[in-house]
């Protein structure tokens, strides 16, 4: 595998609004192999989806780099597709049509019009939705948006796959099978993916590394966990398995403590004496 397909170099993020500035970012350094499938996992609010929008260009970096395949990268492209947690399917489109908008987008030059055709259908059979090439979103179920979703992007053959809480707002059935399906596609295609998720078990079941965010302000990665198990992986066989449950109590001990320090914290400003409360005992 070659180390640093992406960097992310010394990224800063401060954002200034009405209200003043807030860091939330500081110092993230993060090197990824071709292939490589990562995790972001840390508290609501620390900034994953803002270092996930920076990777996508979406959001510009206060300072640092974002480096892919050898070219820095600071605006939104082709070789970075981004799968939102609630679908972003035009509505008026089709199954079909949805896709066929971003392959039509990035492969005009490189596909005849019957390639493009045959490269939508096996995008959309890939994610299994090719028996809805003709239904539009509001006929669909969320698990099935987020398919199409995934098919869209797949279809645009990113350099990086960026999954943004894929399988959030989906129940547990759903998200399990789904899961199952993107460990399928990454399999056959070595997709290099970055994923943000709340779900430890999904982290550990998905990734080849975890990385964890320290709690904001100015959050930065606290710890990055190698996940070292054979593939393929079969949750039912890894719930059992002492090495997975070693990982999972890794992320959940790193989530913990960070959260204790969180309430260590805001006890210790609850029993300080305000200003006021000592000026008046003065
Ligand atoms: N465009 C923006 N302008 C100002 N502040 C922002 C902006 N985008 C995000 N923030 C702030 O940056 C911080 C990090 O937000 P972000 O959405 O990246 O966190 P997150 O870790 O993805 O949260 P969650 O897990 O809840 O989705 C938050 O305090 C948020 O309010």
């Amino acid at each position: 595998m070659t180390q640093r397909y992406l960097s992310i170099e010394q990224v800063d993020m401060t954002f200034h609004t009405k209200g003043g500035s807030s860091n939330v970012l500081k110092g993230i350094d993060l090197s990824v192999a071709r292939g490589e499938y990562i995790s972001i996992i840390g508290h609501s609010g620390c900034g994953k989806s803002t270092l996930l929008n920076i990777i996508a260009g979406l959001t510009e970096s206060t300072s640092g780099a974002v480096i892919l395949d050898g070219k820095e990268v600071n605006a939104p492209g082709p070789d970075r597709s981004v799968v939102f947690q609630n679908h972003s399917l035009l509505p008026w489109l089709t199954v079909y049509e949805n896709v066929a908008l971003a392959v039509n987008k990035t492969c005009a030059r490189t596909k005849s019009k019957a390639e493009r055709h045959a490269w939508i259908l096996k995008n959309l059979e890939m994610v299994g939705m090719g028996h809805a090439l003709d239904k539009r979103p509001a006929e669909i179920s969320g698990g099935m948006k987020q398919r199409v979703g995934i098919a869209r992007a797949l279809a645009m053959e990113p350099k990086v796959l960026l999954l943004d809480e894929p399988f959030g707002a989906l129940d547990a059935l759903t998200r399990a099978h789904l899961q199952e399906e993107v460990m399928r596609i990454q399999d056959e295609l070595g997709n290099t993916v970055i994923m943000i998720t709340h779900d430890v078990d999904e982290a550990v079941l998905l990734s080849d590394r975890i990385v964890m965010l320290t709690n904001g302000p100015s959050a930065r990665i606290g710890e990055v966990l190698d996940i070292d198990l054979p593939r393929p992986r079969n949750r039912i066989t890894l719930a059992d398995d002492p090495a997975y449950n070693h990982y999972r109590q890794e992320v959940l001990r790193f989530l913990y403590e960070k959260q204790r320090k969180v309430e260590q914290l805001a006890e210790r400003r609850d029993k300080a004496p305000t200003a006021e409360a000592s000026k008046a005992r003065a």
